[in-house]
């Protein structure tokens, strides 16, 4: 028997850079929402543990063995061996938590697999500082280094295109080029969901900046998606990956095709965020 489970793109809506604790880790407040772009695990029991990537994106990671995948899988007993498939399709290395979203579906698919328990919370913060908030898939407010999940209240009907230019950027390097450390906290968020668009604009990503100086091409990314005239246009996590949100399926899909056209080597994906 095999079990699949899809590994959505997490997009920072906004990310504010509150902090840095004395272990380096910093302090985030995140307004957290995911896309699905088609990425999936799956397992089945086997004699040995092993993850094949297949996919278009399977290239980007040249080396199995040091996949998040297999750190997840080895949470579990060791009489659990696994073989797993990933079906890689959203860029590495891009601030969509890629890796992480890989981590969260395989521990969901094992535990569904070898009928046991997830692992914690404190385990999982483990793997990577966005495996907790990629455990769901409805829009979430992430707190603390990653592991302070809530919900976000009423969220609106919205719609994303992701656009990517081809660049990876390194998490760990974009949070040592921040200039300060200690940014404006998030306000909180609306209760109601028709004041949702207009809060999310008030708020930021602090990492924007740095990854801009890192990669001035995001600047490129922004300004195509700013073209398409969408509600608010603004890079996730620790970029490169750029999304602008629509109020309707066929504009976000427009939006994407219209940059796609332009910009063929650019990674593209568009659909409604899950509610
Ligand atoms: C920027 C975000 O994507 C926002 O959702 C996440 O905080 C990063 O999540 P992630 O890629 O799973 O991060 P990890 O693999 O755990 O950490 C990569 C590096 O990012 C930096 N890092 C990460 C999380 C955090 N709260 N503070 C940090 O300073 C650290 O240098 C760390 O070594
Ligand atoms: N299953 C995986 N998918 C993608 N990257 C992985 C995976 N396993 C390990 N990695 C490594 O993790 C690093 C970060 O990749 P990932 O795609 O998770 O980054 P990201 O989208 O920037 O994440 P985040 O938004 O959480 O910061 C890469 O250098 C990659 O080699």
């Amino acid at each position: 028997m095999a079990i699949r489970r899809s590994a959505a793109a997490k997009i920072n809506l906004c990310l504010h850079v509150v902090g840095q604790r004395d272990d380096g880790l910093h302090d985030l407040q995140s307004a957290v929402a995911f896309l699905d772009c088609g990425e999936w695990v799956e397992v089945r029991k086997s004699g040995c543990t092993q993850l094949n990537i297949l996919g278009p994106k399977a290239a980007e990671l040249p080396r199995p063995d040091d996949n998040l995948i297999l750190k997840a899988a080895a949470l579990f007993p060791r009489h659990c061996q696994t073989d797993i498939r990933l079906h890689k399709t959203m860029p590495v290395a891009s601030g969509i938590g890629g890796g992480s979203a890989d981590a969260a579906a395989t521990l969901h698919a094992m535990a569904a697999l070898w009928d046991l328990p997830l692992p914690d919370v404190a385990a999982q913060v483990l793997l990577g500082a966005d495996v907790p908030v990629c455990m769901g898939r409805s829009p979430v407010l992430m707190q603390g280094i990653g592991a302070q999940i809530s919900p976000l209240g009423d969220v609106p009907a919205l719609f994303a295109c992701l656009v990517n230019p081809g660049r990876g950027l390194s998490t760990a390097r974009v949070f040592e080029q921040l200039a300060s450390k200690s940014n404006p906290p998030l306000e909180p968020p609306p209760p109601a969901a028709t004041e949702f668009c207009a809060w999310l604009k008030r708020q930021r990503n602090d990492l924007q900046a740095p990854a801009l100086a890192a990669e001035p091409m995001i600047a490129d990314v922004l300004e195509a998606l700013a073209a398409q005239a969408p509600l608010l246009a603004r890079m996730s996590g620790s970029g490169a990956t750029c999304f602008a949100l629509f109020e309707s399926l066929a504009a976000a899909q427009d939006c994407a095709s219209t940059i796609q056209a332009n910009q063929r080597d650019w990674w593209v994906a568009s659909g409604a965020l899950l509610i």
